[in-house]
């Protein structure tokens, strides 16, 4: 298949160019959605390998009969590349974002596609709806916009709702406890910013704008809370400088469904 991140077309993002808008913090609001398969493509080092790969994830977790969610789905790439990777068309792939801008141009692209698995779009909070029995569940790149306290809470209700042996996809911005990794990793992601043709100037007021809504965390502390929320297996699939991508699987056998059924 085509990779689904070049099926967008996208203008290219001046954002926080010269031309474009101010110091506000960040918030995918219209302006963002117009470029955004532009701006995560030349902001997130290893971007267009890891949605075609969540692709292949899911095709293997993948189960008939149940819901594939892609939180945070933003313009449905990872939606894109489930659809076309999952063998079967008994399911369906619950495709959530919060943001309007977002959910109409999904709309649109869903509706270009010629795909048969079902797709569902929702624009609602991830921390609101009730989840339907699942086997895949991808968060690329959506937790770390999630209020820290709340992050337990849904992973949590997100472990509940994957059927034994159901995967998880958890991709994130991740910090350093060590400062001097921490400070090398931020010159590099600079560095790669600068390299696809972003501006000193674009890179800060990016910065400065992302400051308080994307928050980071370590990859221990992601590692621990996805084990902490039960699931039995938490492996890094991949990184690139300071993105990663987690695959949690829930147990085969579901340690709590028997305990209350004795
Ligand atoms: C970096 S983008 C995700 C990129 C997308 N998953 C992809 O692979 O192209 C983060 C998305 O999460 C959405 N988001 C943030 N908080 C949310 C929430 N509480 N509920 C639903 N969507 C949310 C944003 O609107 C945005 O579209
Ligand atoms: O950390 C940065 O500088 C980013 O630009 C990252 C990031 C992300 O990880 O979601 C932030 C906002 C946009 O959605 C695209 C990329």
């Amino acid at each position: 298949m085509t990779n689904p991140t070049s099926r967008f077309d996208s203008e290219t993002d001046t954002v926080y160019s010269e031309a474009g808008i101010s110091t506000e913090p960040f918030s995918f609001d219209e302006a963002v959605a117009r470029v955004f398969p532009d701006m995560i493509r030349r902001s997130v080092p290893g971007y267009t390998t890891i949605v075609p790969m969540i692709g292949l994830i899911a095709a293997r977790f993948a189960r008939p009969g149940t819901a594939c969610y892609d939180l945070g789905c933003s313009l449905g790439a990872v939606t894109l590349a489930m659809r076309h990777s999952i063998p079967h068309t008994d399911g369906r792939i619950i495709a959530v974002d919060n943001a309007e801008s977002m959910i109409e141009r999904c709309q649109h692209y869903i509706a270009l596609d010629d795909g048969q698995l079902p797709v569902e779009l929702m624009c609602a909070d991830i921390q609101e709806i009730d989840y339907q029995p699942a086997s895949v569940v991808a968060l690329n790149f959506t937790l770390q916009f999630i209020p820290v306290a709340e992050r337990a809470p849904l992973l949590n209700r997100l472990r509940e709702s994957l059927e034994p042996g159901g995967a998880l996809i958890l991709s994130e911005k991740i910090a350093f406890a060590d400062s001097d990794e921490q400070a090398l990793h931020e010159a590099l992601h600079r560095d790669f910013k600068r390299a696809q043709g972003y501006s000193e100037m674009e890179i800060s007021r990016k910065r400065n704008a992302l400051e308080e809504v994307l928050i980071p965390e370590t990859l221990e502390t992601h590692r621990q809370r996805l084990l902490d929320a039960g699931f039995a297996r938490v492996t890094l699939w991949q990184q690139s400088l300071n993105f990663v991508s987690l695959l949690a699987l829930a147990p085969e056998k579901d340690n709590r469904r028997e305990e209350t059924s004795v």
